[in-house]
């Protein structure tokens, strides 16, 4: 395909035209039908543009809504695409429009017709103190949280029984130290609303929904509500700005076990945020927290920046190739590259915590690093949560009280924490523009295969799976060693 005035050849196979029927005057090019995204579609360009060492000038439009008289728009750098109402005198109605040279080169679907669902994946948390048992037993239950080898599948059920009941007086006085429950419902919420309102304002109508993994509004809960709207296309961000298998990755799967079981879902467009650590807009706004909470202290340049990431089993990464800790590192480093910029170069330390159960988790362990600091003679101590983007138990009881206690202990003077992002602005904005971003891309999810799901499995298969779970779980419960190690460690 040649572009346009550049005489740059351009290899994106596939990318075919079409006329729609709101601007017949326009002949589009739809991206609709394909799996690369913008961005790929930019880095495809720009390589072509570097071996023929031509020079090229690509931007990339978003939402261009009704439009009528000409306007110049701004060109933007390759990974941000604008909001722009004209171009070029033409009248657009689609969701984005990829510029080369001041020729369109591709407008995708027609948003007057779409209706935009943004789904909002979150781990859910017990309400109240009563939920906290069930809560776990759902925790676990899901097999990547504990993830048996398949032969032992069908233990995992009778285990997350057991676990939940083992683990429910630890986690019950962790959630009753925070006013009984947990925050994340009411969070999520405010987040789901902040970031309606910051759509529309970049000129996209969009129902947001929240679908929780544990607890309610359990997802399930959310796909049936996209489904009654009949949402047309549908942007899933987890809320969780690393991706791991156990956080995203298992929201993920469970949204793919619905979908390939539905034939609405499985036709419907969809484009899934599954990671977005790396955007510019989330790592100012954490360096914006962390330049503020360092002004807390008496001397700024003293502290120590400690980031406390939820840990995950070490097997998760070195056995099942789970990305999240080079995803948690680079994090770090773009957040203290930000704040190098700004001329804070403190020093700064990663540590994980709240591991459960007797295996190998992430290292270090934020418990022992304290410690260590403390003896190393560390003074001022600012805790960064940073897996997360609200406050959780893990921030307000084993962060602020745990954590702050041992610190304390171990002879850290002042002590500090920054707040998780919450609806700050700038990060709320930065999620809306990862949303438009990830529109284009949207793409049927589902391949229609079958998953075989406890739901859709036959009742009596199902009973004597649970009984023979149940009984050999209680024969392992009759070995008095492993029932001592099980109840120590959870
Ligand atoms: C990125 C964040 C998280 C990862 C990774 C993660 C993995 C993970 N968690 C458990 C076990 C528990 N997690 C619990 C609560 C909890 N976990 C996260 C986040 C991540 N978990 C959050 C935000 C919360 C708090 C939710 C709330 O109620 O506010 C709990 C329950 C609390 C407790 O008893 O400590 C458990 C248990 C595992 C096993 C795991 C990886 C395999
Ligand atoms: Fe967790």
């Amino acid at each position: 395909m040649k572009a346009m005035g550049s005489g740059v050849h351009l290899k994106l196979s596939g990318f075919c035209h079409r006329r729609t029927n709101n601007s017949p005057e326009l002949s589009c090019h739809s991206l609709r039908a394909f799996t690369f995204n913008a961005t790929s579609i930019f880095h495809c360009l720009r390589e072509d543009s570097q071996r023929s060492k031509k020079p090229l000038e690509i931007v990339a439009i978003s939402h261009l809504a009704s439009a009528g008289s000409s306007d110049n728009f701004t060109k933007t750098s390759l990974h941000k695409p604008v909001t722009k109402r004209h171009l070029n005198g033409k009248t657009f109605f689609s969701t984005e429009a990829y510029v080369l040279d001041g020729e369109v080169l591709g407008v995708s679907s027609d948003i007057a017709q779409e209706r935009v669902g943004v789904l909002l994946l979150n781990l859910g948390g017990p309400e109240t103190l009563h939920d906290v048992q069930p809560f776990l037993f759902n925790l676990f239950a899901d097999p990547d949280i504990i993830r048996l080898p398949r032969l032992f599948r069908f233990l995992q059920q009778p285990l997350a029984q057991l676990i939940s009941v083992l683990r429910a007086p630890k986690s019950k006085e962790g959630y009753a130290a925070i006013g009984g429950g947990s925050p994340l419902r009411r969070i999520t919420d405010e987040q789901a609303r902040a970031l309606r309102v910051a759509l529309e304002e970049k000129n996209l109508h969009a129902n947001v929904y929240v679908g929780m993994r544990y607890w309610h509004p359990f997802t399930e809960e959310a796909i049936h509500q996209i489904k009654k709207d009949n949402i047309t296309k549908l942007v899933v961000l987890p809320l969780y700005p690393q991706f791991s298998i156990s956080t995203s990755g298992s929201s993920i799967r469970l949204l793919q076990n619905i979908f390939s079981g539905d034939a609405y879902f499985a036709r419907l467009p969809v484009s899934i945020i599954e990671s977005w650590y790396q955007r510019e807009g989330y790592i100012k706004s954490m360096a914006d927290l962390i330049e503020k909470e360092l002004l807390s202290f008496s001397e700024p340049e003293e502290v120590m920046i400690f980031f406390s990431a939820h840990g995950v089993p070490l097997s998760y990464v070195e056995d099942a190739g789970d990305p999240y800790r080079d995803q948690m590192e680079e994090c770090i480093a773009l957040i203290m590259d930000e704040l190098e910029s700004r001329g804070i170069p403190n020093n700064h330390t990663l540590a994980y915590q709240s591991r459960v159960g007797p295996v190998q988790w992430l290292k270090p362990y934020t418990d022992e690093v304290i410690v260590e600091l403390g003896q190393k003679g560390v003074k001022n101590l600012l805790a960064v949560p940073i897996s997360f983007v609200s406050e959780h138990i893990e921030t307000l009881e084993e962060i602020d009280m745990e954590y702050k206690q041992l610190a304390l202990q171990s002879g850290i003077k002042n002590w500090g924490r920054v707040p998780a992002l919450g609806c700050t602005s700038s990060f709320i904005s930065d999620l809306a523009d990862a949303v438009i971003e990830a529109l284009p891309s949207a793409s049927a999810m589902s391949s229609e295969k079958d998953t075989c799901r406890d739901a859709d499995m036959d009742p009596v298969q199902y009973a004597i799976k649970m009984f023979f779970g149940s009984i050999l779980t209680f024969i392992l419960l009759l070995s008095p060693k492993l029932f001592c190690v099980l109840r120590n460690s959870l």
